[in-house]
């Protein structure tokens, strides 16, 4: 069958009289033609779904024993990329059997207004985490809204108290995307322990605690940014390469070492609605080992996260 498929893609591209037409898909099929079956694309919508089916399980035995999961999700304003995610949280939660409860604030909510609502839910005994989507409106420091979050139901890993607690080593809620990727690597079999980790970004919410996660795992942790000398060389030295820079398309086969696996944070929508990340995936994919995809990476398993510090949440309130 699949010998018919790649006889099939190589009288296509022979019909393209040597067009660029090596998609992703095509080079895949012709990897397992060379007799080498390999899929490089690691598929994060399939192993977020693992992980959903798990923590289904999970919030099913603490039902039984009394104890419910609720998470509240504020949104202040309507913008279009926050209501996407939104929704994106709320219908996860209810698949996996958490309560969510949704407060769509109008933009022009003020920034006592919107700490009186996080400090009823901090003092609300039903409800495990709390999620304010950001960004948020220009006249609400983000920072203030952020430690008003009590640190215990602080699902986003945000709150000083957390980011102190992930990089000394202690348990506290991580950071879902930086988590995301840790738990992507692992549940597709590569060992982070002595490899060079590469993270071009750093911001508070993904470059850092993934440098301090990598660091967690015994990686050798490098972290560039835009002010970085001969971002190229640095990035080559990657074994594992994440890029979470938010330029879309930026890392080309310019930055990346044969054989690397890359990760890609970044999530941009171009023209026509269609998304794309930080990486040129066409372009790196014959190099790379492993790479994931934008849509279907990175972004399911920021979710499947937060569900998880969710569940993690109520059973550390029991
Ligand atoms: N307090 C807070 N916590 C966040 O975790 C947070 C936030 N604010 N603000 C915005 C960013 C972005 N983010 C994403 C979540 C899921 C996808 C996701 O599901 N992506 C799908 C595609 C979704 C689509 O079609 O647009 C995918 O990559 O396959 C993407 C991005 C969470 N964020």
């Amino acid at each position: 069958m699949y010998g018919f498929i790649s006889k099939w893609i190589c009288y296509w591209k022979n019909l393209s009289f040597g067009c660029k037409v090596e998609t992703a898909m095509v080079k895949y099929l012709l990897d397992e033609r060379k007799g080498v079956f390999m899929n490089k694309i690691i598929d994060g919508k399939k192993i977020s779904s693992d992980i959903k089916e798990e923590l289904k399980e999970e919030v099913r035995l603490l039902k039984e024993q009394g104890i419910s999961v609720t998470l509240a999700v504020i949104q202040v304003g309507s913008d279009p990329a926050s209501t996407v995610y939104v929704g994106n949280k709320k219908k996860a939660c209810e698949y996996v059997g958490i309560c969510s409860l949704s407060y769509e604030l109008k933009e022009e909510t003020t920034q006592e207004e919107l700490l009186s609502l996080i400090g009823e839910l901090n003092h609300r005994n039903d409800v495990n985490g709390i999620l304010v989507q950001l960004p948020l409106p220009e006249h609400i420091r983000e920072d203030v809204i952020v430690k008003a979050i009590s640190p215990k139901k602080d699902v986003d890993g945000f709150h000083p108290e957390n980011v102190g607690l992930l990089n000394t080593g202690q348990k506290g809620f991580v950071s879902c995307t930086p988590a995301g990727v840790i738990e992507l690597l692992k549940r597709s079999g590569i060992v982070i322990k002595g490899k060079e980790c590469v993270v071009i970004g750093r911001s508070n919410i993904v470059g850092k605690p993934m440098a301090a996660l990598f660091i967690r795992e015994d990686g050798t942790v490098t972290v560039c940014h835009s002010k970085t000398a001969d971002l190229k060389k640095v990035a080559k030295r990657a074994d594992i390469l994440v890029a979470a820079l938010g330029k879309p398309k930026f890392i080309n086969r310019e930055y990346v070492k044969e054989g690397a696996v890359v990760i890609d944070v970044g999530i941009h929508r171009m023209e026509g609605k269609k998304l794309c990340g930080d990486v040129d995936f066409d372009d790196v994919y014959d190099l790379v080992s492993l790479i994931t995809p934008v849509p279907g990476g990175v972004g399911p398993m920021t979710i499947a996260m937060l569900l998880k510090n969710c569940v993690e949440s109520a059973k550390r309130m029991i």
